[in-house]
């Protein structure tokens, strides 16, 4: 199965997005952000960094990148998208998930390992964890609370599209520990926590990242 991972200018986890695909069993496939296709692929990841040096607010100008229309197209059509951390804000800004991702209430960068709770496990990308699995991978950025309105994020809640919520200590004052939400079809992930960087025991902090990777492969149907 072909992984797309998007490479906008500025990012810096697209390296490590691309080897969690391959350590899981797939195939990654390295997409630019001014491509004018997505080369067939089966799914896309959108990772982490700075697209566009975060200018005007982060992923605002990645959301617009010409890659991005085909993505939002394909998306609508059902095509899994992960999108993690700088990718997370981006599918905000493109309207594919709701909500928005605000500067951290503390105003100071975090990074840390961060426990999450899986609270859907039959999204394309969480089906190889159960519900209410703690997980633990690490968080690093500036920008991470998540915000909506609250009748938005009732309807969230009602819906049950929080896919993973902050446990033991929310980073960054994200409205109810929100860490990542779906659509409303299961298809398009995005949370600012990195599952891409907790893939191997060697570097740690655990492999917990692994199985948003393991997920998306048995999710695709290819006709
Ligand atoms: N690691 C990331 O992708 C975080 C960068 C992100 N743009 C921020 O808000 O800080």
């Amino acid at each position: 199965m072909r992984i797309g991972v998007i490479t906008f200018p500025g990012s810096l986890d697209d390296v490590d997005a691309a080897r969690a695909v391959r350590l899981a069993g797939g195939e990654a496939v390295a997409l630019w952000h001014a491509d004018d296709d997505l080369s067939g692929v089966d799914a896309v990841v959108l990772p982490g960094g700075f697209s566009y040096g975060d200018y005007l607010r982060a992923g605002a100008i990645a959301a617009r990148a010409p890659l991005m229309r085909s993505v939002v197209d394909r998306a609508h059509a059902g095509l899994p998208v992960l999108g993690i951390c700088n990718g997370f804000q981006v599918l905000c800004e493109a309207g594919l998930l709701p909500g928005a991702l605000t500067r951290n209430g503390h105003l100071h960068f975090r990074n840390r390992d961060q426990a999450l709770l899986v609270e859907r496990a039959d999204t394309a990308w969480t089906s190889a964890y159960t519900t209410g699995q703690r997980i633990v991978v690490p968080v690093k950025n500036g920008e991470g609370r998540y915000v909506a309105a609250p009748a938005e994020l009732d309807r969230l809640e009602g819906e049950g599209r929080v896919v993973v919520r902050y446990a033991d200590g929310n980073p960054n004052g994200s409205s109810r520990d929100i860490a990542g939400v779906t659509s409303a079809d299961g298809r398009v992930v995005g949370l600012m926590p990195h599952p891409e960087h907790a893939v191997e025991d060697l570097t740690g902090p655990s492999v917990d990242g692994l199985g948003f990777f393991t997920s998306v492969l048995s999710s695709v149907v290819t006709a």
